[in-house]
């Protein structure tokens, strides 16, 4: 099964800025009318012009627009059934198993993103079996309007407050007046980075929310990682079934952070070699 997968993104292409997307062999996926389907779904080079950036900007707008209104009209037991296989999905995975640290989001009901509150209670209220160690677990905090984002240590979901976008949070601080643990100044790598989305393809493109926020935080921890010659870490995104678009439907520019692997509602989507490598054959 596996080796019948062609995949097309590794973190080295990315690095060096050559982006190279074939074909690959993909089940029904939920396609965008010509109307709304990209014109430029990328760019082949890096040296991109404004003018080329504000249409692939203005494409991003309108596949947003469209995912948000999908999301919104997703019949909601269907949807509780989606939560529920994902979250186990990923529970089940031996590289969520082995992880130690990790960052993970916090779902917001009003924004349809995928349910993370049982994986997030199962790594908050668990020991790990094999070690009897808890995983280390970093949230999101945003930090301005410039897409900086922070992802902070907790330890309980009482630890979170809903920001202004009614998001939960952490505050800076924890009850004890302590200054949470930043991932940005801990001196140990992270293993596995969970992240949310509006739609996503099976060759790593992954559309966000507007803000740049993670595409800008998951930069600056590669090239932290890199420079302390950690292993990159694995970066995989849960997906209801609608927001998985045909490949090309996602506009990309090269800021774009790619991603490892999908969590589906059918099973995990390994894209990149190394997630490959890491699957077994819970993966199809
Ligand atoms: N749960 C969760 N936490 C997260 C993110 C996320 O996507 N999901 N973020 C990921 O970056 C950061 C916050 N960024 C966000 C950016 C936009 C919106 C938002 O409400 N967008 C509206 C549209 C707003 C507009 O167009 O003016 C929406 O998508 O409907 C929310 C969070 C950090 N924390
Ligand atoms: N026409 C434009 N030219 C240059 N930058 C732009 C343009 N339009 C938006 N941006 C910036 O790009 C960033 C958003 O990028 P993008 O649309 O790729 O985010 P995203 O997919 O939501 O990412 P993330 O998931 O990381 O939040 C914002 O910082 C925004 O200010």
């Amino acid at each position: 099964m596996i080796g019948a997968r062609v995949f097309c993104i590794t973190t080295a292409l990315q690095r060096s800025s050559i982006f190279f997307f074939p074909k690959i062999s993909t089940r029904p996926v939920y396609r965008l009318s010509p109307a709304t389907r990209p014109v430029v779904a990328m760019s082949t080079t890096t040296s991109i012009n404004q003018d080329e950036l504000d249409s692939i900007f203005k494409q991003k707008r309108v596949v947003r627009s469209t995912l948000r209104k999908s999301l919104k009209a997703m019949d909601p037991s269907l949807r509780i059934q989606q939560d529920d296989a994902i979250q186990n999905t990923l529970l089940e995975a031996p590289w969520f198993k082995s992880c130690r640290r990790l960052c993970a989001y916090i779902s917001c009901k009003s924004l349809n993103e995928v349910d993370t509150s049982k994986i997030l209670s199962q790594i908050l209220q668990h020991p790990d079996p094999n070690t009897v160690a808890q995983k280390k677990l970093y949230v999101p905090r945003v930090e301005d309007k410039n897409s900086n984002m922070c992802m902070l240590h907790i330890s309980h979901m009482d630890d979170l407050i809903a920001n202004s976008m009614n998001i939960l949070e952490p505050a800076p601080v924890d009850a004890q007046g302590n200054k949470r643990e930043d991932v940005m100044q801990a001196d140990e790598p992270i293993d596995l980075f969970i992240l949310p989305g509006l739609a996503f393809d099976r060759c790593g493109r992954r559309l966000g929310r507007g803000g740049g926020y993670y595409d800008t935080f998951l930069k600056r921890y590669q090239d932290r990682a890199k420079e302390k010659d950690w292993r990159n870490p694995l970066m995989v995104a849960l997906s209801y079934s609608p927001q998985i678009l045909e490949d090309g439907a996602i506009p990309v520019t090269p800021n774009d952070v790619m991603i490892d692997a999908l969590v589906t509602p059918s099973g995990v989507v390994p894209i990149s070699p190394r997630a490959i490598e890491r699957c077994d054959i819970t993966c199809f």
